[in-house]
């Protein structure tokens, strides 16, 4: 799966690189002589000894213009996280004080807001975003679904627009990549940025998103909250439903933090209801020894389970909506110790918009002004087609065709996985499929 990359860690300029998807365990050293940070993955079923090269993000001495003819567009798209204004905030703030950009335009409702049918910009100030950082959401607006590439990229250039920072999930990385595409196609050069914004935290080459700091710590007190319901009543059964459409990095890490959690389903590893394996054989034995049981669950978990039940059905980006996994495990964990006689209480909790809505932590703060910051370096050096990213530790440029040709999902061989499955005590839930 190697791949050659345009995008030297110097200059920016095409050089063939090779790519080779890796964790966070992955070496990382500086090359000074370059100021570029080089990264030798660890080695995968897919990758051998591939490595590749990241440029060091930062600011530079050659800009690519007069910051005081620019025009900066910032927009949101895909589904909230925690951290969204702290990075339009961070953005703002740097094209204003520190390169002294005169004119920053607040895109509506993202993509949406660069069509003629969209809500016109607003013109963004240090003092209009001074205080949005105490606000859950975007002040900007967010929005799903697609819209024609080529007339984005002719609104732009009506604005004047000469650099375009785009905040948001894999889909909006992809909407990016083609409207940095479209626009190369044109005269005049426009930098487009992205800032990689998910709270399921799966997008790739990001070491950890931005906000899921803030969303594990609510989901790890809801879990809580799970737990004393759960052990406060004879048989008490506790479930949490979490965001994670296809990687469960949520239920994981708040698994983890919290400690309360005795059983955690995602995507990425298939369990069975039924049979001497299967989740129900396994709550029994827990119950009896127990009297109590708190199931933390990834909303994209176990959807095999609902195949013959209807057609897939999609958002506006054409992201599969998953079924309600939680609703079903009630339901057939209800039924089985009906069945059984032996009946349980349960308790199902889903704390899911609640947990993307919050405004950011500390530490998420810290992580979006610095993202934010790095972004801005990065259009006013001249680069585009790029994310900013934090990886390995280090803030780097990360070409979006990369960032692009997947997800970002837990290794159920990896260290992480293992974790939550030393936490929480849980054994293998399947049978023949080789990862618990
Ligand atoms: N393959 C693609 N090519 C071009 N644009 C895309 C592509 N996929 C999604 N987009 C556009 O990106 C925007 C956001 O996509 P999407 O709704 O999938 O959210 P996202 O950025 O993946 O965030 P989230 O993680 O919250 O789902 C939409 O306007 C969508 O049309
Ligand atoms: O209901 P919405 O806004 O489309 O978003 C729900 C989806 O957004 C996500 O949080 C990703 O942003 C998924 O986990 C979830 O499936």
């Amino acid at each position: 799966m190697n791949t050659s990359i345009s995008q030297t860690a110097e200059t920016g300029h095409p050089s063939p690189l090779r790519y080779a998807g890796c964790d966070s365990t992955t070496a990382i050293r500086y090359r000074s002589d370059v100021d570029a940070v080089r990264v030798f993955p660890c080695k995968t079923e897919t990758h051998d000894d591939a490595e590749t090269v990241f440029e060091r993000a930062g600011p530079r001495a050659q800009l690519i213009g007069e910051p005081e003819k620019m025009t900066a567009a910032i927009l949101t798209c895909g589904g909230l996280c925690p951290g969204l204004n702290d990075v339009l905030r961070g953005l703002v703030m740097s094209l204003s004080h520190h390169y002294g950009v005169p004119r920053i335009l607040g895109i509506r409702y993202g993509y949406a807001g660069l069509t003629d049918g969209g809500l016109s910009p607003w013109e963004l100030t240090p003092d209009s975003v001074d205080e949005i950082h105490r606000d859950g959401g975007t002040m900007l607006g967010t929005s799903r679904g697609a819209q024609n590439v080529g007339e984005m990229a002719d609104w732009i250039l009506k604005q004047g627009i000469t650099q375009l920072y785009i905040i948001g999930g894999d889909g909006t990385q992809r909407g990016a990549l083609e409207l940095s595409q479209e626009l190369a196609r044109r005269a005049r050069p426009v930098n487009v940025i992205g800032i990689p914004k998910t709270v399921d935290n799966d997008i790739m080459w990001v070491d950890q998103s931005f906000g899921y700091d803030t969303a594990v710590e609510i989901a790890a007190r809801v879990i809580s909250d799970a737990h004393v319901e759960a052990r406060s009543t004879e048989r008490g059964v506790g479930i949490v439903k979490v965001m994670g459409r296809d990687s469960g990095f949520i239920a994981a890490g708040a698994a983890i933090a919290s400690q309360e959690a005795n059983v955690v389903l995602v995507p990425e590893v298939e369990f069975d209801f039924d049979g001497p394996n299967g989740l129900l054989t396994y709550l029994e034995k827990r119950l009896e020894r127990k009297d109590h049981v708190v199931i933390v669950v990834a909303e994209g978990a176990g959807q095999r389970h609902f195949k013959q039940q209807g057609r897939e059905v999609k958002d506006a980006s054409g992201n599969v909506l998953h079924r309600d996994i939680g609703e079903l495990l009630c339901e057939r964990i209800h039924r089985h110790f009906q069945t059984l006689e032996k009946p349980v209480k349960l308790k199902y909790l889903d704390p899911g918009y609640s947990v993307r809505s919050a405004p950011a932590c500390a530490t998420d703060r810290i992580y979006c002004t610095r993202l934010a910051h790095a972004a801005v370096h990065a259009a006013m050096a001249g680069r585009t087609a790029m994310m900013v990213s934090r990886w390995s530790g280090h803030y780097v440029h990360v070409p979006l065709e990369l960032v692009t040709k997947g997800r970002r999902r837990i290794d159920p061989t990896g260290s992480l996985w293992r974790t939550v499955l030393e936490a929480t005590g849980q054994p293998c839930l399947n049978h023949g499929e080789g990862r618990c």
